[in-house]
């Protein structure tokens, strides 16, 4: 695949890696010190985007120019911005989640599944997030996700520390009469959101525009064409 890759911090550069080690090529890299560099580019397989919401109206206007393929885990944009992205589905096929760990796929069909049990018998929610002291946005995209596999409104607690160099805790705690039910995820290294986005960037990148999953890529069969991401696949799976 050929990929423009937006971001080139922490994310961006464990993408790259990722990407190189199985075959991809990096044709365009894009920071806050590149403004514009998109302006006129052809189109490639797959735009990946861990970056800010400050680059999103230069890559809308780069998708709508190409219809490529758009994988986005960038967090912390606002609902007007939420609702750009969801737009620009009309145009290219677009992924967005807020996490790209196959753990946290899992986490949030449990979750789906079985938190109606514990809050229709009347137990109080709360997730604690806990993220690296370098992180800029609160709550982390991940609680925001969850929250919304538990709850419609917004009857749930999100509590965000930062410190350090945690990678990503996410830990849904269930407070109930006599007894506490507690969900945790961590990710111990961020390999695992750069391989979740590949796999997702592989599988978008042949489909026609529209919104999609992750959770449909990677729980919905492998019908990707793109072998290099074969290996991928299956360690998420
Ligand atoms: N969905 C998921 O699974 C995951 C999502 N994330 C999310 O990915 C994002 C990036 O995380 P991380 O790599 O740790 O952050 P970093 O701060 O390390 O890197 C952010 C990168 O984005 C660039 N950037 C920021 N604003 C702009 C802009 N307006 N235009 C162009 N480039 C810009 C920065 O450029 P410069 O250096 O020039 O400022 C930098 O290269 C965050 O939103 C984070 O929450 C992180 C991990 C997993
Ligand atoms: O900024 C991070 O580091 C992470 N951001 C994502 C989020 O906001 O949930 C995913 C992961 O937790 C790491």
């Amino acid at each position: 695949m050929n990929i423009v890759l937006i971001g080139t911090g922490r994310m961006g550069r464990i993408v790259r890696e990722q990407a190189e080690a199985h075959g991809h090529k990096i044709i365009l890299t894009v920071d806050r010190g590149s403004a514009g560099a998109l302006a006129g580019k052809p189109a490639a397989d797959a735009v990946i985007d861990f970056s800010g919401p400050g680059a999103l109206p230069q890559v809308l206007d780069y998708l709508r120019q190409t219809g490529t393929a758009y994988v986005c885990g960038t967090t912390g944009y606002s609902d007007d911005e939420t609702s750009l992205i969801r737009e620009i589905a009309k145009f290219s096929p677009v992924l967005y989640s807020g996490n790209f760990s196959l753990g946290v796929a899992v986490v949030k069909r449990m979750l789906e599944t079985y938190s109606p049990f514990l809050t229709e018998a009347g137990c109080d929610c709360e997730i604690v997030e806990t993220h690296h002291k370098s992180k800029k946005d609160a709550p982390s995209g991940t609680a925001r996700l969850l929250r919304a596999a538990i709850s419609s409104d917004e009857n749930v607690g999100i509590h965000s520390l930062r410190g350090g160099t945690v990678c990503g805790i996410h830990q849904v705690n269930f407070f109930g009469q006599d007894e506490t039910v507690t969900l945790t995820h961590e990710a111990t290294s961020r390999a695992i959101f750069a391989k979740g986005a590949l796999t997702a960037a592989c599988s978008l990148a042949h489909r026609k525009a529209g919104w999609y999953s992750f959770e449909e890529i990677i729980f919905g069969g492998n019908d990707n064409e793109c072998s290099g991401t074969d290996q991928l696949h299956k360690q998420l799976r």
